[in-house]
């Protein structure tokens, strides 16, 4: 790309062609290990910043990382919002940007939230694939928007459930789901319906009070809760966070930003990248939450694989 032109621009469209699951998965593993041995040679990842958008009840989350042995210079600004109950308006709205780390012009400006959907879904699967129990065969989506479709796609793509159930506050909400979906789920009118016997739960609503309570969780279960990412929102219990091993992307992320982990007192007892890393171990048989705040250098590895997938196929044409 030359240093004196204008940026690529790659948007929504293109993206969803150019990133697949198969090829994101790996390359989010290599970013979370990398992320965990905490070298600063190798990657910098401060805590996002989060500028509160009073007037519109959000905040815009900057989130800059650089990872000097693979060349990447990136930042992705999110906007993400407390929404009325039943608000058609998307949670969340991202653009990522990759810039040169030699020469600092920005090379892509890509749309976020393909990106921001695929790779939180991919990181919540890789979660599962380390902290499930072997014999899982029940997963239990709890909200139908935009991150309840990724996770539908990567987890039915990676695992093989017997069952998927589906929940959200709305009926509607679940019959668009299921038409928007290739395969089967059942429709719940509960939480506790939902969740009561799965093995797998992943939590993807816009609360900002608990709707996941341990009480209906079966010990043994993995929970992936991916909401909630301030620190007065929750999105699960007490009583679930106290049960479980708890296990985040990044402990400064989840000690500074998640409500799950800040009121319910519990300790972190890893990041997914040490048990990558095989510096601390998964308790499959226990019952464990993975809480997810997302992360820059998982935006960053995305958005390179787009390019170079990008950069590829203008060269064959
Ligand atoms: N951990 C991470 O890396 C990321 C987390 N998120 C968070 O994931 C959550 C879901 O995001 P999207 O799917 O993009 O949002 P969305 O707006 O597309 O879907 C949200 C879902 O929550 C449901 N919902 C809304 N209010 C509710 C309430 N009070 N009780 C129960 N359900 C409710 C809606 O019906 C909908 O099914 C948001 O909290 C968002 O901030 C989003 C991106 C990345
Ligand atoms: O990592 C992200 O992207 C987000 N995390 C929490 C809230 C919205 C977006």
């Amino acid at each position: 790309v030359d240093m004196a032109g204008p940026p690529l621009i790659i948007w929504e469209r293109e993206v969803e062609q150019l990133l697949l699951y198969a090829e994101l998965v790996p390359r989010l593993e290599d970013a979370l290990g990398k992320f965990s041995r905490r070298d600063n040679a190798e990657v910098i990842q401060p805590v996002r910043t989060t500028v509160a958008l009073q007037k519109h009840n959000g905040f815009l989350g900057v989130m800059p990382t650089y990872m000097e042995n693979d060349g990447l210079l990136c930042a992705k600004f999110v906007c993400f919002y407390k929404r009325e109950l039943g608000s058609a308006l998307p949670a969340t709205q991202a653009t990522v940007v990759l810039l040169n780390p030699q020469y600092g012009n920005v090379e892509a400006v890509m749309d976020g939230d393909v990106i921001t959907g695929m790779r939180t879904a991919a990181v919540s699967a890789v979660s599962a694939k380390l902290l499930m129990r072997p014999d899982a065969e029940v997963l239990a989506i709890l909200g139908t928007g935009k991150q309840a479709l990724s996770h539908y796609n990567v987890f039915t793509e990676m695992f093989s459930f017997k069952e998927v159930r589906v929940w959200s506050h709305r009926k509607e909400g679940i019959e668009r789901f299921r038409q928007s979906v290739s395969g089967p789920v059942t429709m719940c009118v509960s939480v506790e319906e939902a969740v009561t016997g799965a093995d797998v739960i992943v939590t993807v609503t816009r609360c900002t009070e608990p709707v996941l309570f341990g009480r209906w969780v079966k010990p043994g279960a993995h929970v992936a809760a991916v909401g909630a990412c301030r620190p007065n929102w929750r999105e699960v219990d007490d009583v679930l966070m106290k049960e479980a091993v708890v296990y985040v992307d990044s402990r400064d992320g989840a000690m500074t930003e998640s409500g799950d982990v800040i009121l319910s007192g519990v300790e972190v007892f890893a990041e997914l990248g040490d048990v990558i890393n095989g510096t601390k171990p998964a308790h499959r048989e226990k019952t464990t939450v993975f809480k997810s705040l997302g992360m820059a250098v998982e935006d960053a590895v995305s958005a390179k694989l787009v390019l170079d997938k990008w950069k590829a196929k203008a060269s064959q044409s």
